[in-house]
């Protein structure tokens, strides 16, 4: 299982960010291809762990989106981007991200107070975005069911665990800068 995410990760290259070892993958860049067995490999994953009992999946612009979408088809559930884009609608919440090689603002729009989410993002790192985007989601009122990550690195999922929410990876990864080590991974256990 999950054969296609294990040997395309193996092979990642890495490029420096600053200080920060950035490893590049088709899921968390859609560099170089995106094959189709590897998307649905993951999304099977995602279906198969994800609490599905929820309104709506968020996702984060960029590479949250090719998995909100694939995920949406897959469930009929809908999904929101948090954009990095400002549209001033009515409501709209903004919060500030900041990453292990990038700061910015992420813009919320579409949540109903008591909306029930399930949350899906390609990396969970510094755990920087992550906390964020439930900083937005709990200034909406919205009752976060479920976070999935497909690739863990760093001390991210610990952070946000602090805060009282599970964490869900499909992948766990060590990098440095001569490349990736897989640690562990989501089906190892079956
Ligand atoms: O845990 P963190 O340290 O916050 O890192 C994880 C975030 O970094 C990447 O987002 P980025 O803002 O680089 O956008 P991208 O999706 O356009 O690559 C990735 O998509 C995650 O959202
Ligand atoms: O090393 C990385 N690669 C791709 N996306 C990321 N998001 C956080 N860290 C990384």
């Amino acid at each position: 299982m999950l054969k296609n995410l294990k040997e395309t990760m193996k092979n990642a290259p890495i490029v420096r960010r600053g200080t920060y070892n950035y490893f590049i993958h088709p899921i968390s860049d859609g560099v170089p291809l995106v094959r189709p067995e590897l998307l649905r490999e993951v999304i099977a994953c995602i279906v198969k762990n994800a609490n599905l009992e929820v309104d709506k999946i968020v996702t984060v612009e960029a590479m949250g989106l090719p998995l909100g979408a694939a995920l949406s088809t897959m469930t009929d559930i809908p999904f929101i981007i948090i954009r990095k884009r400002k549209y001033e609608l009515p409501g709209e919440i903004a919060v500030h991200q900041a990453t292990g090689y990038s700061k910015g603002e992420l813009y919320l729009n579409g949540i109903n107070k008591g909306d029930r989410v399930l949350i899906v993002d390609d990396v969970i790192s510094t755990g920087g975005t992550m906390k964020a985007v439930i900083q937005a989601l709990e200034q909406a009122g919205a009752i976060i069911e479920d976070i999935v990550v497909v690739i863990e690195r760093g001390e991210g999922r610990k952070v946000i665990e602090d805060m009282g929410y599970r964490v869900q990876t499909i992948i766990k990864i060590d990098v440095d800068e001569h490349g990736v080590k897989i640690l562990g991974c989501i089906d190892d256990k079956l």
